[in-house]
């Protein structure tokens, strides 16, 4: 059997050098440029997966870190895997635990071999190498892996960031080693380098000599302004193979989405729409709205006029947002429902924007009436 993911490039906007594709995988067609709903714990919270396919959702991401904790990675194989344990047959792309390491746990030591760290939920003293990721992500059998990785925290000094960047390669290469099914699940490497040029470009020529099917771009919002973000992507990009997907992690908000793809990113992951979901806030075509406000007490229109999502199709706003007051979960169900279809649709805008030369001109469009979100 040949490559297990491959890419292939429909068009490029004539207006912005954006691209559409589709990213083949065992589990499916991705349509890019895509978002990646985020099921951290082998769930999109509280959404069920027939929800995630009436939404057209093609592929979700899940998190080795969270699984390798809880319930194990074993007990996940042993069920046959993450698509059968959580009952989704299109593609998963999990990260490779690195950046939850960092993020999320205690007493963390990192070294060459991998990082000690303390588990979030009990304390116990756990290891993560670039070996143990590979085991773990064979073991759940995701679409798509992500090798081991550093993100370097914003800011990082130069010399830092040439360290790290210089032990990601040299985990990329350990995971290229390790994993057991490449036939079977692709394994993308992560390109850092900080918020330097050189660096960067260091980075993608290690990492692009090794040949991977596909590659992320990392240590990105991760605080940094915006458009030392868009900076970054702008002298990164052309480093990547243009035969080849390319991941802009944990990206993003409306407008970052749009503004990646413009960069020629394909794919995008972030927790946003389904965090700011649960406490009561949406985005609609004119920007955010946090339904919980008093405002909306009597408002028996949807949370956006311009939706035709389940939500907006079937709730008003004074019912969505009694029901966030009441704590009831259905409220919470309602606006993710909703925030994750926004998103979806945004990216079905972009891929038919590109199709029609004019992803500029979807940019000023969209910007004008949603406007940028602050994060
Ligand atoms: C999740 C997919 C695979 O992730 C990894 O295995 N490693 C990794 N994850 C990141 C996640 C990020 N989220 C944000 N902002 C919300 N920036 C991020 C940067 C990285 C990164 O540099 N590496
Ligand atoms: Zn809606």
């Amino acid at each position: 059997m040949g490559l297990a993911v491959t890419y292939e490039h429909i068009k490029t906007c004539k207006q912005s050098g954006a691209r559409l594709g589709r990213v083949h995988t065992p589990h499916g067609v991705i349509e890019t440029p895509a978002f990646m709903p985020v099921g951290t714990q082998a769930t999109v919270k509280t959404m069920s997966p027939e929800e995630l396919k009436q939404m057209d959702a093609h592929i979700i991401l899940s998190n080795t870190y969270h699984l390798f904790l809880r319930p194990g990675h074993e007990t996940v194989k042993k069920a046959g895997g993450l698509h059968r344990f959580m009952n989704w047959d299109r593609p998963i792309l999990t990260d490779s635990g690195g950046f939850q390491v960092f993020s999320l746990s205690e007493m963390r030591k990192i070294s060459e071999e991998g990082v000690q760290f303390r588990s979030h939920l009990n304390g116990d003293k756990l290891f993560i190498s670039p070996e143990k990721s590979i085991e773990i992500q064979n073991a759940l059998g995701s679409d798509i892996m992500m090798a081991f990785d550093e993100c370097p925290p914003y800011p990082a000094e130069h010399s830092y960031a040439k360290q790290s960047l210089e032990r990601t390669t040299r985990w990329a290469e350990r995971c290229l080693k390790a994993h057991a099914r490449p036939n079977d699940q692709a394994l993308f490497a992560i390109v850092q380098g900080g918020m330097y040029e050189d660096l960067r470009k260091q980075s993608a020529l290690e990492l692009t000599s090794m040949d991977f099917p596909g590659y992320a771009i990392g240590g990105l919002s991760v605080g940094e302004p915006k458009p030392l973000m868009y900076e970054v992507l702008d002298y990164t990009v052309p480093y990547l193979p243009a035969n080849k997907p390319r991941y802009l992690m944990g990206v993003g908000s409306p407008d970052a989405l749009v503004e990646g793809s413009i960069r020629g990113i394909d794919m995008f992951d972030c927790v946003l729409p389904t965090r700011i979901a649960r406490n009561g806030t949406v985005m609609t075509s004119e920007g955010r709205l946090v339904v919980r406000n008093a405002k909306f007490a009597e408002d028996f229109g949807p949370l956006d006029p311009e939706c035709s999502c389940y939500t907006c199709r079937n709730y008003s706003r004074a019912y969505i947002r009694h029901l966030i007051k009441a704590d009831e979960t259905f409220g919470i169900r309602l606006t993710t429902y909703h925030n994750l279809h926004f998103l979806l649709e945004l990216m079905r805008g972009v891929r038919q924007a590109i199709r029609e030369d004019r992803l500029l001109d979807f940019r000023d469009e969209f910007f004008a009436k949603y406007g940028i979100d602050e994060n």
